[in-house]
């Protein structure tokens, strides 16, 4: 009798559970809105506890059905949530530049009070989002950037040596980590004014705190579930998007930074100065200004938007060189007598002015977009022009980034890597808002500037003294990696390196 109980019980929670998400999965249609058959259990999700491609693909997918299918837009589902897609480029313009009020959001709560570097400027909404990014936009200007020029060219400094002394070996060197570990220290100084030393010192307090972070740990993957599959977990659970220890490594290098620094009188050319720099201004002026935690939470999201995105894209096209020699010589060609003509040095006017160099770069960004993705959240209902959809305020918006960069409308042969695409000549031929790598309009990568200027400074050094292939007999194969958020290759990047 109690088996009879418990089978008829267990029966009818699944009776239940399968109309409700049949309820769920009707969201689209009943707004008119062209949908992809979604499955009962994760939606349009591949199964993210199992999955070899992860959510980057799920979205490239979804913009390839629509787009295959001749639809401007459509819906998906993050198991019952609905999500919407965008696909026609000009309604992906309006959505982030000129209906921008009704898409202010990245969609992903801030909870500052309990969890205090959630409180960054990539989490924020509304008035607390305009306040804070309109602080922090005068730091990332052209001036503040060549003020931090020669910092990121000494961090330079030890990954040559490091690479020189390594590469005699004759083995093949993981690329990755030795890019990691020089952005880690360019951060560490820009952001941090402190020297991370991580290519003597690879187990850095920093280094560690990076590779916490991004690695896509048990942890880590839980967190982007709730981040993007099931937010309202948050809330139950009473889930932190950043670990305790890491916060509190943070919390007490910024405080201990400040104190220190008023104590002894200490100025440096780096972002915690312009944060002192400013709150000074604000006591005199009694303006309103950020505070300590706030401070802490903006440093924070610079040293996680600062070093991996930079990193990856310096790997990633170190990577297509290696099996594009020409592509490579060609390059080098380009820095050495950039070099020559400024008696050997490398200046930030010189480094932003080299046109095959931006070349190199655009089209690494374009095959391989860090962020594969640019997130909205609907902050008010929103018309979809010419058509009778509504998008109701709250929805969540993904924005193909991938599936855009690699459309054969836009870049024929999309997987082959091929700087021509960006000469003076063919860069007419992109059509607008089909090279996105930075986001748009008023909330695009605010370190954008930032990101180019050490990008093309870690290539110019490694390019003028090393020459990279692939280790013998390897073939290119290149897998995303499932679990990371951002887009990276999965597992190490071993190249021979050799000194020219
Ligand atoms: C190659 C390097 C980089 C790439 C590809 C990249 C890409 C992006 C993208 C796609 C966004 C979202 C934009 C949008 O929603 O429209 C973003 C936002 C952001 N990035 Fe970057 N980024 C890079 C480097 C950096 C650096 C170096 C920093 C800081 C030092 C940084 C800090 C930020 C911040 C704070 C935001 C949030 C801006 C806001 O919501 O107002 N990024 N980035």
């Amino acid at each position: 009798m109690v088996l009879f109980e418990i089978i008829l019980g267990i029966t009818a929670l699944i009776f239940l559970f399968v109309l409700y998400r049949k309820r769920s999965h009707s969201y689209w249609a009943r707004r008119n809105v062209p949908f992809m058959k979604p499955s009962l259990i994760w939606g349009n999700l591949d199964n993210p506890l199992l999955t070899k491609h992860g959510l980057k693909v799920d979205i490239k997918n979804a913009y390839e059905y629509f787009k295959r299918h001749g639809h401007k837009h459509g819906g998906i589902f993050f198991t019952s949530d609905p999500v919407w897609i965008p696909v026609d480029l000009e309604l992906i313009k309006n959505i982030l530049q000129k209906d921008f009020a009704h898409f202010t959001s990245h969609g992903l709560s801030a909870d500052p009070e309990r969890d205090p570097l959630s409180g960054n400027v990539f989490n924020l909404d509304g008035e607390d989002w305009k306040f804070v990014r309109s602080k922090l936009s005068p730091n990332f200007s052209s001036g503040k950037m060549k003020m931090m020029f020669n910092t990121l060219l000494e961090c330079g400094v030890p990954m040559i040596d490091h690479v020189d002394q390594q590469s005699k070996r004759g083995d093949a060197l993981d690329v990755k980590e030795i890019l990691a570990s020089y952005t880690t220290d360019v951060i560490g100084s820009c952001a941090f004014g402190i020297d991370c030393n991580s290519f003597k010192d690879p187990n850095s307090d920093f280094r560690r705190c990076g590779r916490k972070v991004f690695e896509p740990s048990f942890n880590n993957v839980l967190r982007m579930i709730v981040a993007f599959v099931a937010p309202f977990l948050r809330h139950v659970v009473k889930f932190k998007m950043i670990s305790n220890d890491v916060e509190k490594f943070f919390m007490d290098l910024v405080s201990g930074l400040f104190e220190y620094r008023k104590a002894n009188g200490i100025v440096r050319n780096d972002f915690i100065q312009l944060f002192i720099e400013m709150r000074e201004k604000a006591k005199e002026t009694g303006e309103k200004t950020l505070t300590l935690p706030q401070i802490t939470a903006q440093a924070f999201v610079f040293f996680l938007g600062g070093f991996e995105t930079s990193s990856s894209t310096m790997t990633l096209c170190l990577h297509e060189l290696a099996f594009n020699q020409d592509i490579q010589d060609k390059l080098r060609a380009e820095v050495r007598e950039t070099m020559k003509k400024n008696n050997g040095e490398l200046t930030y006017d010189s480094i932003m002015e080299m046109k095959y160099m931006d070349q190199v770069v655009n089209e690494t960004l374009r095959k391989y977009p860090i962020v594969p993705f640019v997130m909205r959240a609907c902050t008010k209902d929103y018309r979809v022009p010419d058509s009778n959809a509504t998008i109701s305020k709250g929805m969540k918006v993904f924005i193909s980034t991938l599936g855009i960069h690699r459309d054969p409308a836009y870049y024929p042969n999309p997987d082959k890597f091929d700087p021509e695409r960006f000469s003076d000549e063919n860069k007419s031929n992109i059509p607008n808002n089909a090279y996105i790598p930075f986001g748009e309009g008023p909330r695009i990568c605010i370190g954008l500037r930032f990101g180019l200027m050490q990008t093309k400074m870690g290539l110019s050094m490694l390019l003028n003294k090393f020459k990279f292939s692939p280790p013998a007999g390897e073939k290119y194969d290149f897998h995303f990696d499932p679990k990371s958020f951002n887009l990276c290759k999965e597992g190490s990047v071993f190249l021979k390196i050799e000194k020219m």
